[in-house]
């Protein structure tokens, strides 16, 4: 049998998360990171990549050919519809990826999934243990405008796609707040890390 523990973490664009799973990869932790592998799934010559752009057209491919992130940004965060055929290509080939590399995670290892949207997608149910990441939306926004050279209109319709911060807290094992310094956050990870890394020695 195959015994690590299987870890989710998810929560709003901006939380956090990135800063969550670092903290945890210090620890030793393995990372999955969902938004490195959607990217890998939309690279130069892939089917994925082929795929979006014939849903959305030569628009959204820059002059070599790679996906223009902008402008397919532009229209998945402004339409329901088109969102949801981009999920639906994305998506898949993310959890087959996620699948292989969970496979190939050493014995005893913690395993953090990092999935902005697993709330959204239904998986909470498959993980020991969900964490959730957690900053009012009025916080995440001015993340997003202070790093990201995004307007606060762009900012909005991003949280707009995503659930709310009760939906995510309902799931979770763990909350983790992100309203306050990157040191407080990194304090609540060291604890978290400890408590998970306990139960994975547990199973052995
Ligand atoms: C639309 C795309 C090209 C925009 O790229 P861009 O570089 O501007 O953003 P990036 O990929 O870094 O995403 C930043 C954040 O936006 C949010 N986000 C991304 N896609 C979605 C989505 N389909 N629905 C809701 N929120 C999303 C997440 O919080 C994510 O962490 C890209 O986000 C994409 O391919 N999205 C579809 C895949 C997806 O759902 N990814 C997120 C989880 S797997
Ligand atoms: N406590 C904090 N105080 C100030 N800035 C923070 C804090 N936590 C995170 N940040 C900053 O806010 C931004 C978003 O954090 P991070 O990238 O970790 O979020 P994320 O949830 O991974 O985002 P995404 O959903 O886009 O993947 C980053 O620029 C990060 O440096």
């Amino acid at each position: 049998m195959h015994r690590i523990l299987s870890v989710g973490l998810t929560g709003g664009i901006a939380s956090g998360k990135s800063a969550v799973s670092t903290r945890l990869a210090e620890h030793g932790a393995i990372i999955i990171d969902s938004d490195v592998l959607a990217r890998e799934v939309l690279e130069p010559g892939s089917d994925g990549l082929e795929e979006v752009a014939e849903a959305f057209g030569a628009g959204v491919l820059t002059s070599t050919g790679a996906l223009d992130r902008e402008a397919l940004g532009q229209i998945v965060f402004a339409d329901e519809d088109a969102r949801s055929r981009l999920n639906a290509i994305v998506h898949p080939r993310v959890r087959d990826a996620r699948n292989a590399l969970r496979a190939h995670a050493p014995e005893g290892a913690v395993v953090v999934e990092d999935i902005p949207l697993l709330v959204e997608t239904g998986q909470a149910d498959r993980f020991d243990v969900v964490v959730v990441v957690s900053a009012s939306a009025e916080q995440r926004l001015h993340r997003i405008v202070r790093d990201r050279n995004t307007s606060p209109e762009d900012a909005q319709a991003r949280i707009d796609a995503q659930t709310s911060e009760a939906e995510r807290a309902a799931v979770a094992d763990v909350v983790l707040d992100n309203s306050g310094t990157l040191e407080e956050l990194h304090t609540q990870v060291d604890e978290l890390y400890e408590k998970l890394n306990g139960r994975v020695s547990a199973q052995q």
